[in-house]
């Protein structure tokens, strides 16, 4: 007999899924967390306060509106940190409420501390004052979620220089900002302060960004982020970040230094798996903290799974979701569709915003797939000039020999909810002709796909008029 049939440690989007799977399942379900870390990363310092803070800055800033009131629109002028987080504040407020509210109304308890393992079914929970308890299960579900990797060398003050969590909680705004990393979290947050006004300098050690995303969208991105003042110093390094009275310097490999209010390091994330005492429970990670697991989530041991941002890519909350799920459904035998699908939306809160789902132009190219593209832009669709949006794309990428979708690209206004027009085709096997047979709202930005399918189309006759 043991305390729980199901033992989920952390409670971010992996975790909290995987605890109500369990409940509906009927089972007995704890979640161990931190008092003040209801909610993940996720809600508590990643994506929900980093989007939350995005929102503001597009409207105090008046940004998307400047099109069409000019460039100098702004609603407030003077934006400081706590017109940022008042927002943010709510919103977290607000989403922790509906977290509890909802493992409450499942029956699933909250444990509150840190746990470690004992053994393969036991945990130990240290709460904050210093009460130390052991609770068993039968089944264990880790989703420890990461943290921000440090570099050693670097002095990290929470002033001067921060990690992603640090800087929500500047007291300032800087006027100039050195971006250490040029992933996701670097790039949405350089846009942030870019579009607050302050002077960014994004340095890179590889010579892209976004590798993963189609190049003519990270283009795009790049034109719209220079307009904004941002330098970029790709194929550098940083090798010491120094810290004065007024401010820091950062010096590169290749001799230049640049001097900024503030440095952010955003250069990778770290499993927070160095205090569970894996080893305890016959398990390891690797050196990014990182936990292995099979197709169904299972670690090298059978009954304890992970999930989540612990397991690596793609670290997202959604996929961590259903992760979460996946793995519980099969702890008690649930039927589960066997693998997650191919089609993850990506969705980047840059600004503008990108999204897409399914394959890159380049991704086809070398593997030798013939495509052709369709383009909408967002400047002659009616809904692009009503909103001042004259930058927006949308791109599918369609079979020359099926007309079916490849791939979705989405550039501007909304992307991360367009996307998923062209997800739901692509799921559904569709090809061109439904979208360029179907009647969209106008005027609409859905209407895109209507635009993009009929230049693909006709790209695709042009070749097939030739042939006859
Ligand atoms: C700045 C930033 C922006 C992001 N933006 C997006 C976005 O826009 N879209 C998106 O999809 N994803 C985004 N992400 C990623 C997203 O936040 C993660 O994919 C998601 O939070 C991972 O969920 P998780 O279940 O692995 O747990 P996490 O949310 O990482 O939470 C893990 C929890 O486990 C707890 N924990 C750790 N160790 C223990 C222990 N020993 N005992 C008890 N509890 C423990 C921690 O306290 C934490 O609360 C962003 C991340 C960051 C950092
Ligand atoms: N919108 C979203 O979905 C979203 C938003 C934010 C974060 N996330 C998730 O969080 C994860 C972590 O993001 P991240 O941006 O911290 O990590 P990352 O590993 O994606 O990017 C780190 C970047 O920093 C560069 N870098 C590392 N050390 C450097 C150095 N010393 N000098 C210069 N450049 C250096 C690397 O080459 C890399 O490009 C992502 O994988 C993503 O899944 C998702």
């Amino acid at each position: 007999m043991t305390d729980y049939d199901l033992l989920v440690i952390g409670s971010g989007p992996g975790g909290q899924k995987a605890a109500i799977a369990g409940a509906k399942l009927g089972k007995s379900v704890a979640i161990v967390e931190k008092k003040h870390m209801v909610g993940g990363v996720c809600i508590n310092t990643g994506t929900i306060p980093s989007k939350t803070m995005r929102e503001a800055i597009l409207y105090l800033t008046g940004l998307n509106q400047r099109e069409l009131y000019g460039h100098s629109y702004r609603l407030k002028q003077d934006i400081t940190v706590s017109d940022l987080s008042a927002r943010t504040h709510h919103v977290i407020g607000r989403e922790i409420d509906v977290i509890r509210n909802q493992l409450s109304r499942n029956h699933v308890t909250m444990l509150p501390g840190t746990g470690r393992f004992i053994d393969e079914h036991t945990v130990a929970i240290n709460d904050e004052d210093g009460t130390d308890r052991k609770v068993t299960a039968t089944k264990i579900v880790i989703a420890v979620g990461t943290k921000p990797a440090r570099p050693d060398s670097v002095e990290f003050d929470g002033e001067k220089i921060v990690d992603s969590d640090q800087v929500l909680s500047l007291n300032t705004i800087p006027g100039t900002m050195v971006v250490v990393g040029a992933g996701v979290i670097g790039i949405e947050y350089a846009s942030m302060f870019a579009a607050l006004g302050s002077k960014v300098t994004v340095v890179e050690s590889r010579p892209e960004m976004l590798g993963f995303v189609d190049t003519e969208i990270v283009e795009a991105l790049k034109y719209q982020l220079r307009d904004l003042a941002v330098t970029f110093r790709f194929n550098e390094t940083v090798e010491s970040v120094e810290r004065f009275n007024g401010g820091t310097v950062t010096s590169l490999a290749s001799g230049k230094q640049i001097p900024a209010d503030t440095v952010m390091y955003s250069a990778g994330r770290q499993g927070v798996t160095e205090s569970l005492d894996l080893d305890k429970a016959g398990l390891g990670a690797d050196k990014r903290g990182r936990i292995e697991v099979n197709d169904h989530f299972q670690t090298a041991v059978d009954h304890i799974y992970a999930v989540g941002d612990v397991i690596g890519f793609p670290a997202l909350a959604a996929t961590s979701m259903e992760q979460g799920r996946r793995a519980t459904y099969h702890a008690f035998g649930e039927p589960v569709q066997d693998e997650l699908g191919e089609l993850q939306p990506i969705g980047i809160y840059t600004i503008p915003e990108i999204s897409y789902v399914g394959a890159t132009e380049e991704e086809l190219t070398e593997s030798s797939v013939p495509f052709e593209v369709g383009v909408a832009r967002y400047r002659e669709l009616a809904r692009g000039a009503i909103l001042g949006d004259s930058y927006g794309l949308l791109k599918i990428i369609v079979s020359s020999e099926t007309r079916k979708l490849l791939g979705v690209h989405v550039f501007g206004t909304n992307a991360t909810e367009l996307v998923h027009i062209g997800q739901t085709v692509m799921g559904l096997g569709g090809t061109i002709d439904y979208l360029v047979d179907t009647v969209f709202n106008y005027p609409t930005l859905a209407e895109s796909y209507k635009v993009a399918a009929l230049d693909a189309a006709n790209k695709l006759r042009a070749v097939q008029r030739l042939q006859q």
